[in-house]
């Protein structure tokens, strides 16, 4: 039966909304200082990165832009399918711009590294990566990445903006899942 509450899946929760809060406020301060007196576009990586960039862009005091790409290698499952595929691309033309791609997590590298290079080939005046989350044991594509917020162990996680098929993305916390939901 489905569970009612969408925390009652979460058999750990390894980082609170006040510990997420915190380190994203710590990330947007360094990101403050490494890009005083240069523009800045944000570029977020939807879906998962919704709730990152609301309140990373929140804790900026400073003007940013923010506009937003659809890639998608997870399709329905919990592992990497290797392919990615644009589903929505840039409105912007990042040509010249300072633009830091963001995400909320980065598994095996696959989506990002990808990203990078589709980007880079775009002639920006600079790329970076932010992702608040990096699983260091399941990386397949190595990849610079200027901000990270935590380095975690190889399991499946939800919440904030993290989902499974869809669902939990809008719990506050950051838990691992039941296995019992998934196998
Ligand atoms: O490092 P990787 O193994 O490539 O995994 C990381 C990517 O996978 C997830 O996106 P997903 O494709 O599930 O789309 P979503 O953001 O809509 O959930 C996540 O949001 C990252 O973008
Ligand atoms: O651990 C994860 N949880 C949710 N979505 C993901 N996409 C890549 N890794 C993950
Ligand atoms: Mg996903």
């Amino acid at each position: 039966m489905d569970a009612e509450h969408v925390g009652d899946d979460i058999v750990e929760i390894l980082f609170t909304e006040e510990q997420i809060q915190a380190r994203i406020a710590e990330m947007a301060a360094q990101i403050e200082a490494d890009y005083e007196g240069k523009d800045l576009l944000i570029v977020g990586v939807l879906r998962g990165a919704i709730m990152v960039i609301a309140d990373l862009a929140r804790s900026l005091g400073r003007h940013v832009e923010i506009d937003w790409m659809a890639v998608s290698s997870y399709g329905s499952g919990t592992k990497s399918s290797g392919v990615v595929r644009i589903l929505k691309d840039l409105d912007t033309d990042i040509a010249g711009r300072h633009v830091l791609i963001v995400d909320e997590i980065i598994d095996t590298g696959l989506t990002l590294s990808w990203l990078l290079a589709n980007l880079t080939s775009r002639g920006p005046a600079s790329v970076e990566i932010a992702t608040l989350l990096r699983k260091p044991e399941a990386v397949q594509m190595p990849i610079d990445v200027k901000y990270v917020g935590w380095d975690i162990p190889n399991e499946f996680v939800v919440g904030y903006g993290l989902d499974y098929r869809e669902r939990y993305r809008n719990l506050r916390d950051i838990g691992t899942l039941a296995p019992h939901v998934y196998s």
